[in-house]
This record gives C-alpha cells, structure tokens and sequence, in this order.
C-alpha cells in the first residue's frame, strides 16, 4: 500500500555498542519489544503489525498481547503523549539522549492510558534505560519524570490534536476546524470488532453478544480471540468494518452477473460479491495477499477466480468481455482506519497522498474500460482525504462523459442520510454512529461513489 520512500522522523540513534547486558527482567521484554515497534514506524515508516510480528515473536501470547497494547496506544495518543512528556521536560532532551523519548512515551501511555500499575510502568521505564549505554545516564531523568506524570498526569492532559500537523491540516480544509478536531478525537479511541454475517444478522448478534448495526454488520466489544468465536470455524462470517462493507453493497450483483473486484485482497469484499451469487473475478497484483484470499475465500466456502495482475492494465479475462460490475477498493493511504492502525498517522507523509493519488486515477480509468454499457463502477477508498476520493470521480466524469453518477439514496444498505454527501457519493466519517461507550461508535473514514456507464 505504500511505496513512497520515508523521511526518518528522528534523527536515527547511535546503536546499543558496548551497551550492558540485556535484561530478562519480568515484563522488561515486552517494553523493549512495544520501544522497538514505535520507533519502527516512527523512524522507519514501518507499519506497526509487521514490526510486532518479527519483534514479539519470542514473546508468549499474553506478553505479545500487551507489547502490542502499549504500542498501539502510544501511537494512538501519540500527540497527547509527546505534549506531556515535552511539558514534563523542562530543558528537553539533548540530541545524545537516544531513545529516552520513546521509553518516556510508551510508560507515558501505560501510566495515563492503559490498565498497568504505576509502579510497573515507572520501573519498567527506568529499568530499559538502563540496558542501552546511550540512555543509562538518563536513567534519574526517566524516573522522575515518570514519577511526576504518575502523580500529576491524568489531572492535566493537554488539551491538542494526537494526529499529525499536515493530517490535521487536510482535515480542516475538507471538514472544517470543528469537524476536524472530532475527527482526531473519533479516530484516537479504539474501535470495536465489526462482522459482516453471510445469513440471519439478528440471530448471529445474539449468538456473539453482539449490536446488530443499521447496516446489518454486527459489533463486538472485547471479542478476544476471533477464531474461537462461534460461527468462525463454519464460515458464517468475515472481519470487516460497517462501513467497508457499503461499497460492494452498492454495487446491486445478482446471481448469474459478471462482476470484477479489483484491488480484492484480503477478500472481505470479493466475500460479499461472491455470496451475491454473481460470477466474481478477484484481481489483485500482491500474491501473498490472494493467497489470504483464496484462504478466506476457503473458509467461507465461496469461490472467485483469482488473478494477478496489475489493476491499472488488466484488460479482463478471456471468458466473458466487459462486465456488469466493477468494483474498485484502490490502494489509499488508509488515513479512514487509523482507529484500528493509528501507526498509518505516523507512517504516511504527504507525499503518499500524491502517489496514491496518481495510482488510483490510473485503475479507475482502465476500469472504467471494464465496464460494459449500462453497468455499474463502484470507487471506494478507506482514506478520508478527498484527493482519494471525491477528486478522483470528478476527474473520471470530466474525462468519460459516458458515465454519470447514481446516487446513494438514505436506507439503501442502511446508509444514513448524513453518510452520503451532496453528489450522492458515501462519505462515512469516525465521528458518524456515535454511542456513549467509545468501543461502539464510529465507523472507518471510507468514500464510494457509483456510477454508470450509459447504455450505448
Ligand atoms: C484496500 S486493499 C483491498 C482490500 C480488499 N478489497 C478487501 O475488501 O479485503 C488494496 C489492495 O490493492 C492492492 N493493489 C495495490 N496496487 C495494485 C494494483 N496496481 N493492481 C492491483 N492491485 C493493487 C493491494 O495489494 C491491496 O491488496
């Protein structure tokens, strides 16, 4: 999803030479690990699930349950972090001081976020100063530090963005002020597991323990394990956010059509297509990813032929001509789903979006080729920047006067009239579905828009 080559956010730290001995201290591991995944993402750009899964992989499940917490809340809150650890350091840091920053902002995020004792998070704090040479000599500045924000920290959160300055920026001029600072604070909160079911939603809500959403997806709090639920085992449903599972819905397939599915892996919506009934071409260019699919695909016991290629260049496959629906889920920057991957924040930089960008316009103009007349094109992107998503239609409509829009009309898949903007297009935002408990409200920041290729 991201090719664009990265700007370290900091400047890179000296190695751990000559460092002491690394500790086995309890609990110690797992700091060192989450420490290690921030700064992946931070000064590499890495996404955090990749750097978890070769930084955890010594760790028990339980150990790599909270490595995975403490990072992920770190980044999560990382502007709130950074603001209270900068106004706790009254002369800063020095340049030499390493990596002192991230162990301050992850036992930061274990002291005013997260359910740790103090005592564990300060001692853990200090303790992985001490393992590096480059940070031993900070170990009093850690403590006292931590000390103070464990006395004085939840009084006196600061009151600014946790996302970066030009996403807040971007936001603003696309949302307003108000809308944007929401936005920041919908998408610092952690989402809940949403399901999309194959059959019977209600009675699979009660089944799980489950909310049934107007959408028909269903949201857990506190799933757990995922593959030990009810229903995973035989198939009865998929991961995938409310909103994600709009655009396939848009797409109307019935049983007997040809549909393409492009940008397809993992699968969740090829899923959707295929239990439509439709005949599904799954087209994705990354073949670990179709592998998944095929996996997923499996699982549910549903089928799609799988190919590999390039979706800017495809041409179809030799059985059929254009199609009746294409679907395109294009490769964004992903800036809607940061509530699950708050490393996208801190991962992307705005040159991402201007690739991106360039990419997405070339796959929507060779599917619109695709299309045969009278068809339907779905364009969705889980990005909430609009160079994603509205700019892109309008570029396609001004260049292909053989397509118009078909709006989206309040109910159609449980759409709320505040999802679909003034074209008819679906904009859900994090801040839509609001509940008082944070695990149930929100969607994903997704955009789709459906058009028509006008019969000849
Ligand atoms: C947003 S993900 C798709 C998610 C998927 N539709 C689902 O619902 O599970 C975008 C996908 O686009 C694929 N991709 C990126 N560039 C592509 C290209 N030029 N041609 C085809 N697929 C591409 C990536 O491998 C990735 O799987």
């Amino acid at each position: 999803m991201k090719d664009a080559p990265r700007t370290p956010r900091r400047p890179a730290r000296p190695g751990n030479a000559g460092s002491p001995p690394v500790s086995n201290a309890p609990g110690l591991a797992v700091r060192r690990a989450a420490a290690d995944a921030v700064d992946a993402v931070l000064e590499k750009g890495r996404p955090l699930e990749e750097a978890l899964e070769r930084l955890t992989r010594d760790l028990d499940e339980r150990d790599r349950a909270l490595a995975r917490m403490i990072a992920a809340t770190t980044l999560r809150r990382l502007g709130t972090l950074g603001a209270m650890v900068r106004d706790m350091l009254e002369r800063g840091l020095p340049d030499k001081a390493g990596r002192v920053e991230t162990i301050l902002l992850i036992s930061a995020a274990q002291l005013l976020f997260m359910d740790v004792p103090d005592h564990a998070a300060v001692s853990t704090g200090v303790d992985l100063a001490g393992e590096s040479a480059a940070t031993a000599g900070f170990k009093g500045l850690v403590n006292a530090v931590l000390r103070r924000i464990a006395r004085e920290g939840k009084a006196a959160l600061p009151d600014v963005p946790d996302h970066p300055l030009w996403l807040m920026e971007g936001w603003t001029s696309a949302y307003g002020a108000p809308g944007a600072l929401a936005i920041s604070r919908a998408l610092a909160q952690e989402a809940g597991l949403d399901l999309t079911v194959r059959t019977d939603a209600a009675g699979w809500a009660e089944k799980l323990g489950g909310t049934l959403l107007p959408t028909g997806t269903i949201r857990l709090v506190d799933a757990g394990n995922i593959i030990a639920l009810p229903g995973f085992a035989e198939g009865a449903w998929w991961v995938q956010d409310a909103a994600a599972s709009l655009p396939a819905r848009l797409l109307n397939a019935e049983p007997g059509q040809r549909v393409a599915d492009l940008c397809a892996a993992p699968g969740g919506k090829t899923a959707q297509l295929a239990a439509t009934g439709a005949h599904v071409v799954a087209v994705d260019r990354a073949a670990p990813r179709l592998k998944r699919l095929t996996e997923n695909l499996d699982r549910l016991g549903l089928t799609a032929d799988v190919v590999e290629a390039d979706a800017a260049s495809w041409q179809g496959d030799t059985s059929g001509g254009e199609f009746d629906g294409v679907l395109i889920d294009a490769p964004c920057s992903a800036t809607g789903t940061i509530r699950r991957h708050p490393d996208v924040a801190w991962s992307k930089a705005p040159g991402d979006i201007a690739s991106l960008g360039a990419l997405q316009a070339r796959i929507l103009a060779n599917a619109a080729g695709l299309v045969k007349p009278g068809g339907l094109l779905v364009y969705s992107t889980c990005s909430l920047e609009p160079e994603e998503g509205e700019r892109q239609i309008e570029v396609l409509l001004a260049a292909r006067n053989d397509f118009e829009r078909v709006p989206v009309e309040p109910g159609e898949a449980g759409i709320a009239a505040e999802w679909i903007n003034a074209a008819g297009e679906v904009r859900t935002l994090p801040t839509h579905l609001p509940h008082e408990d944070p695990r149930q409200a929100g969607l994903d920041g997704f955009f789709a828009a459906r058009l028509r290729r006008r019969p000849a």
